[in-house]
């Protein structure tokens, strides 16, 4: 007679392929449950109304995750044609149909079903702050066609409005850092170095600031469950474009028809209008009486004289805190790694000093070899350079190294610790992406509370424990395996 398989007993089959259907079933769901999902993303759009030009962000983040825990990344910039909106004052509503070009790409590239969610905030800084100081009908009057004009986009406009000097430096280092990871992981933060046309922003966090002594440097903040004191301060009248009418106004103050300007190459002649040089709230007090019409701007291309000159706009013969940067501002001691952008990058990107490791002495040098550099062969060298732009960068390089190491106080020792840079993991550094997080809410005061273990982990452990149950309720049925693999016996 044939020996019967003791395993091809009912019981045992139909237990089996019970225990497969179930194992083959658990793996499909786990994978289907881990295959990538096509993402959907929510977007925002900043303007950056700065005082030489505006340009617009669109930042995306991921749809389902925007309770704080997906990235935010800015997908697309466009740069405005024509100068900053405070240029619009004789002429608003140009202003707002400078912005058409980049709102209708922006148009363009977010969704079509995202347009009405997508938040768009314009933020102005230090061309809008002093317009409004020296005439606020004409600055509102510049906000209204600016907003009448974003207003007839398809997006959820929230409103155009003047940043104050503080959150300008606090939304940059907020963006900084947040690009960095160093927010969510609770790292060192990195300072934010700011260099615009109209004004600087200078923040940091320094051990030996708390915010007790000259409050009004202060921001707190607590973000994913850590406590920052934020030390932060905008210089208005110091950004780069400022600064140089500073400068100039320091060397005409007697009304000459003629200088020589030590921060303009050899060979540079230019005829300049004093009433366009005074023409700012940074220089209208000092216009000299009676001056000439005009004034013949020659160049001498002198780092060394140049620096005098520069030194000279910045007033530090008062103090009433343990120490200061300049005019009276207070400043606690540098500390930490540094990221400047804007103006800092564009200009020591174009002079080849974004590489601090370079000893101060050798970038010293090497501008002073740079500034010296006669006007016409500097052309022919760069023949694709806006004219003012390269006329300016002897004293834009002077200007910074000045601030930086008069001013400010960084040393050959911490001059390596800043990083010129324009942008990080492809986001821009800048304020506007700060801004954004503070006013969408993306950034947690507490850190999320996250499950225990990732998706992938808890449906791996599932399947797991889901094996050794079938084994085990397969071993708890050995009770019935000697009946099965007994031999049958022959009578
Ligand atoms: N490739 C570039 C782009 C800009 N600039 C100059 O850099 C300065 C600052 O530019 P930006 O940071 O864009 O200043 P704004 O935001 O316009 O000014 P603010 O922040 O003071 O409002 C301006 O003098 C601009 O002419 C430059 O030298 N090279
Ligand atoms: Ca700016």
């Amino acid at each position: 007679m044939k020996e019967k398989n003791p395993w091809h007993t009912p019981v045992t089959i139909i237990i089996t392929v019970i225990g497969v259907i179930a194992i083959v079933a658990l793996v499909t769901v786990a994978v289907l449950q881990n295959r990538p999902l096509p993402q959907k993303y929510k977007y925002g759009i900043v303007l950056d109304a700065g005082s030489s030009h505006t340009a617009l962000y669109i930042y995306e983040w991921p749809a389902e995750k925007d309770n704080n825990t997906g990235r935010v990344e800015q997908t697309y910039s466009c740069k405005v044609k024509g100068p900053g909106i405070s240029s619009y004052a004789s002429a608003p509503l140009k202003a707002g149909e400078s912005l058409s070009v980049c709102m209708q790409e922006a148009k363009q590239r977010v969704p079509g079903r995202r347009h009405s969610q997508t938040p768009l905030y314009l933020g102005a800084t230090a061309g809008m702050r002093l317009l409004n100081s020296e005439n606020s009908s004409a600055s509102d009057k510049v906000f209204q066609a600016v907003e009448e004009a974003l207003q007839k986009f398809p997006f959820s406009f929230q409103g155009a409005r003047i940043l104050s000097g503080q959150e300008e430096g606090a939304f940059g280092w907020i963006t900084v850092n947040y690009l960095d990871d160093r927010l969510k992981q609770g790292l060192e933060t990195k300072g934010a170095l700011d260099l615009g046309g109209a004004s600087t922003q200078i923040s940091f966090v320094s051990d030996n600031y708390d915010g007790s002594e000259s409050p009004d440097n202060a921001v707190t903040f607590r973000l994913y469950g850590n406590d920052y004191n934020l030390y932060t301060h905008s210089f208005l009248c110091y950004g780069k474009d400022q600064a140089l009418r500073m400068t100039l106004a320091q060397q005409t103050q007697s009304g000459p028809g003629t200088i020589n300007d030590p921060c303009f190459h050899p060979g540079y002649t230019e005829s300049r209008n004093y009433s366009v040089l005074y023409d700012s709230p940074c220089v209208s007090d000092r216009k000299p009486q009676g001056p000439p019409a005009n004034f013949t701007h020659i160049g001498t291309g002198d780092f060394q004289q140049c620096q005098e000159v520069v030194k000279r706009i910045f007033n530090s013969t008062h103090c009433k805190y343990s120490q200061c940067s300049f005019n009276g501002v207070f400043q606690p001691l540098l500390q930490g790694p540094f990221g400047a952008f804007s103006a800092y990058y564009f200009v020591m990107n174009f002079l080849n000093l974004t590489d601090t490791s370079i000893p101060l002495e050798a970038v010293r040098e090497k501008l002073g070899h740079y500034c010296a550099t006669p006007w016409n062969q500097l052309k022919q060298q760069h023949p694709k350079v806006k004219l003012k732009y390269l006329s300016e960068y002897c004293f834009s390089g002077t200007y910074i190294l000045t601030l930086l190491t008069e001013v400010y106080n960084f040393t050959s020792e911490n001059y390596p610790n800043i990083k010129f840079i324009r942008e990080i993991k492809g986001s821009d550094a800048g304020w506007t992406l700060g801004y954004m997080l503070n006013l969408t809410n993306m950034i947690p005061a507490e850190a999320p509370d996250s499950p225990p273990l990732p998706h992938a982990g808890y449906v791996s452990i599932v399947t797991v424990i889901a094996i050794l149950l079938l084994v085990l309720f397969i071993l708890s049925l050995r009770p019935l395996w000697p009946l099965c693999s007994k031999r049958p016996q022959i009578v």
